[in-house]
């Protein structure tokens, strides 16, 4: 019996956690349960699969929220109902400053909100910002692996394709509203593309949660489109162990 509707989850089950390590993709929670004591599965509902590892003795939740706001949004919501207070995204992200080196880490200090869940949880005015602590314990944590991590803003996008620019579509087209943003974005310091930040970081910060979001640079847009398997791996595991590293720092 779950005590939420999608997650498949009790309050029992999280042993009282109160931090959450939130990656899109479920392939990737196992991965990064591995990195933490105690590693156990607990469910797997749709996008939403779920694990409990321990850091120093606090529980951690580690449960995929699957691509977009939508479904972040679920997941965030009802892992808050469950006792989760913080929450550290750790995803893959597409570069779109020619300085920015596939494999490289990127902090998202504030996105911008080209979702559509965030609007339902605030209105355009209010920013989508990441915790300041969770944002120094993920620089931190990059720092401590010798990374020297990208901290900024984020385009945050509902859609891969019109959302990021993308012409490799079915129709080679993209709609009039989203031609030319990629510069634009470029010419106002944009960092990045991905598709949760604006929804975790908004939702958060409206609700009283705290967040902080992390990402590997698997593409840079002003190189390539499609990235090579084994960069990608690495670069997805390089977040992985900062965002466990961070989430045993704000615990500690
Ligand atoms: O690797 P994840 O966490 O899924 O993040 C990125 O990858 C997906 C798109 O390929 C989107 O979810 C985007 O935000
Ligand atoms: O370009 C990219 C790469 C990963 N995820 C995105 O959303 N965009």
């Amino acid at each position: 019996m779950s005590d939420v509707f999608h997650l498949g989850l009790t309050k029992a089950m999280l042993q009282g956690a109160e931090l959450a390590i939130v990656p899109g993709d479920p392939e990737r929670v196992k991965r990064i349960a591995a990195l933490m004591d105690n590693p156990t599965p607990l469910a797997a509902t749709r996008e939403f699969t779920s694990y409990l590892g321990h850091l120093d003795g606090h529980a951690v939740v580690v449960c995929s929220t699957g691509i977009g706001g939508p479904s972040t949004s679920i997941a965030v919501e009802e892992l808050a109902q469950l006792g989760i207070r913080t929450f550290l995204r750790i995803g893959t992200t597409g570069a779109i400053q020619p300085h920015i080196p596939v494999g490289s880490l990127i902090v998202t200090q504030g996105s911008v909100r080209l979702d559509g869940a965030s609007f339902h949880f605030a209105p355009a005015e209010y920013p989508a910002v990441g915790d300041f602590y969770c944002n120094r314990a993920l620089v931190e944590a990059a720092e401590a692996a010798g990374h020297s991590p990208f901290l900024g803003i984020t385009a945050s996008s509902d859609t891969f394709y019109p959302g990021q620019e993308r012409y490799d579509t079915f129709t080679g087209r993209v709609s009039r509203r989203f031609q030319g943003s990629l510069e634009e974005w470029q010419a106002l310091g944009v960092l990045n593309y991905e598709m949760e930040s604006a929804t975790l970081l908004t939702m958060c910060a409206a609700l009283g949660l705290k967040a902080g979001c992390v990402a590997g640079v698997i593409v840079n847009r002003t190189e390539q489109e499609i990235p090579s398997p084994d960069k990608m791996a690495k670069t997805e595991q390089d977040a992985i162990a900062v965002v466990v590293d961070a989430a045993r720092r704000l615990l500690s």
